[in-house]
């Protein structure tokens, strides 16, 4: 008897059968149209303050991989912009397509970017990440593009651990990194009230979207392409078009911090 397990893929169109929120009035990513956003005066210049001690490890989680950080101390946190009180760093993890026109959650008058990183961060009103993110004001996640042009060296040392987390459920150490590093030299962002883009959908973030892409090299995307969405001993199905597509408006405000 020869068993091979297949990989059975829940699509986006099929996560209002189990998660009813998927349709609910603030589901995440959305399509920016900058002509539409408000500038906020009022909104404050992004703070984001990280420790490279507190970086833990690197997980293919099935989904995507993360980079995990120690959440015990307000160490590594974000505060300002449009947020208010101390949010602490979790994860960042990033979305992308099966080839360079697409990948991206968030699109720009309907532009897709190749890649898109996510730095998720909890409100320390809460006790910590798994209460915070049922709420409303829960967590805040920075979404940096990233667009092709140069290898971008930056990436460099997350893409060299990949080769260690091939497959789900895969994780291994990754010590010292300092995730400031991955930000562009602008932080003007966009912001609104949003929703996580992957099971449970919980409608908990405050999105904040830099407008400054990073790069990324086509040799590096493909490095993100040879992670595997299924486990040790599957037959083998890449990883890639992790991404959930925009969803409505629902008369959500978008505010520019930026003119
Ligand atoms: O914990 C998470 C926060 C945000 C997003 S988009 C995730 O996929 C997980
Ligand atoms: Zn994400």
């Amino acid at each position: 008897v020869v068993l091979t397990n297949i990989h059975v893929f829940v699509g986006p169109d099929k996560w209002g059968e189990d998660f009813p929120v998927a349709n609910g009035p603030r589901q995440s990513p959305i399509n920016i149209v900058p002509k539409e956003a408000q500038y906020d005066s009022s909104l404050k210049a992004l703070k984001l303050k990280y420790d490279p001690s507190n970086s833990k490890g690197i997980l293919n989680n099935g989904h995507s991989f993360q980079v995990d950080f120690v959440d015990d101390t307000d160490s590594s946190t974000l505060t300002g912009g449009p947020i208010s009180g101390t949010y602490r760093l979790k994860q960042f993890h990033f979305h992308w397509g099966a080839s360079d026109d697409r990948g991206s959650e968030h699109t720009v008058n309907g532009i897709k970017f190749p890649c898109e990183l996510h730095l998720v961060h909890w409100n320390t009103k809460y006790p910590n990440f798994g209460e915070a993110a049922s709420q409303p004001d829960g967590l805040a996640v920075v979404g940096v593009f990233l667009k092709i042009g140069a290898a971008n060296p930056r990436l460099q040392k997350v893409l060299d651990a990949l080769d260690a987390i091939k497959t789900k459920g895969k994780q291994t150490t990754f010590t010292n990194f300092d995730a400031k590093t991955l930000l562009p030299p602008s932080l003007d962002y966009w912001t609104y009230d949003g929703s996580l883009t992957t099971p449970p959908l919980l409608e908990s973030v405050t999105w904040i979207v830099l407008k400054e892409p990073i790069s990324v090299s086509s040799v590096q995307m493909a490095k993100f392409r040879s992670l595997l969405f299924t486990g040790e001993g599957e037959a083998p199905c890449c990883m890639a078009d992790n991404y959930r597509p925009p969803q409505p408006l629902k008369g959500r405000q978008v505010r520019a911090s930026f003119k």
